[in-house]
């Protein structure tokens, strides 16, 4: 089932054309991994699906529903409630313990503190966080830091988990495992990922690669077929 569908996107800037007419579908339950060089519109790509950039012309689609005629509150209403996001770093907030910082997404959506902790302390188990439950962000290393906001992202089972490189500020081992654990957990609860990565590995562990330049898209499979198979507009 496609649950997340761009067609014919066109942003600009000014007289930049950060994407370029782009035809693009996610899964359901589907990782993506969407690489290029910098400058090529990968963050435009991923703040236009997630409905935080209206494209100048095309349209998003999640699950069938339009997102353009929406209004700002509906559409910030949609992000909280069917979508998760990492970004590269300064994402929690320092005062609030790990398990509070991860079950945010609930306890602003209206539950109750106790369902929300514990759907958080489950993942942060999940997320190999057993017993830091309690600490703070600054108590935390860096790829803690990164998988409380996995955690984050994850709690209130979006639809689509979008990350923007979330790994750039780490060394490239803890990287990898960072985003080992977000691919895994994410395919495990369903919800599909679109992640911007520089690392080749990682891109492996996706089911498919976007490849970006110049604001447009070609789409990739992993190894063994490892080649670009469709220019853009006729994806997958
Ligand atoms: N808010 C903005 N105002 C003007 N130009 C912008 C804006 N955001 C992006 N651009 C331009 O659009 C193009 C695509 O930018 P984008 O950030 O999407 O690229 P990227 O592939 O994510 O780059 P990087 O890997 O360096 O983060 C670039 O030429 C950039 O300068």
């Amino acid at each position: 089932m496609d649950i997340l569908t761009g067609r014919g996107l066109v942003v600009t800037y000014g007289g930049t054309r950060a994407l370029d007419g782009v035809d693009v579908t996610v899964r359901a339950g589907e990782s993506v991994a969407v690489m290029g060089p910098s400058g090529s519109g990968k963050t435009t790509l991923l703040h236009v699906l997630a409905g935080i950039v209206r494209p100048t012309s095309g349209t998003v689609e999640l699950a069938g529903q339009d997102l353009a005629p929406m209004s700002d509150t509906r559409r910030t209403l949609l992000r909280r409630t069917d979508f998760g996001f990492v970004f590269q770093s300064g994402q929690l907030l320092s005062e609030l313990p790990a398990e509070e910082n991860a079950a945010l997404p609930l306890l602003l959506g209206g539950h109750s503190r106790a369902a929300a902790t514990a759907r958080a302390r489950d993942l942060l188990a999940r997320l190999g966080l057993a017993g830091t439950e309690r600490r703070r962000p600054g108590e935390l290393s860096g790829g803690q830091v990164q998988r409380v906001a996995v955690a984050r992202a994850l709690v209130g089972r979006p639809k689509v988990v979008f990350a923007d490189e979330p790994t750039g500020a780490l060394d490239q081992a803890t990287g990898r495992e960072v985003l080992d654990l977000l691919t895994s957990v994410a395919r495990e609860d369903g919800a599909a990922l679109v992640v911007v990565t520089h690392d080749v590995a990682v891109a492996r562990w996706c089911d498919r690669t976007l490849a970006v330049r110049d604001g447009r898209v070609w789409s990739r499979r992993p190894a063994p077929d490892d080649e670009f198979t469709a220019p853009a507009g006729s994806l997958r």
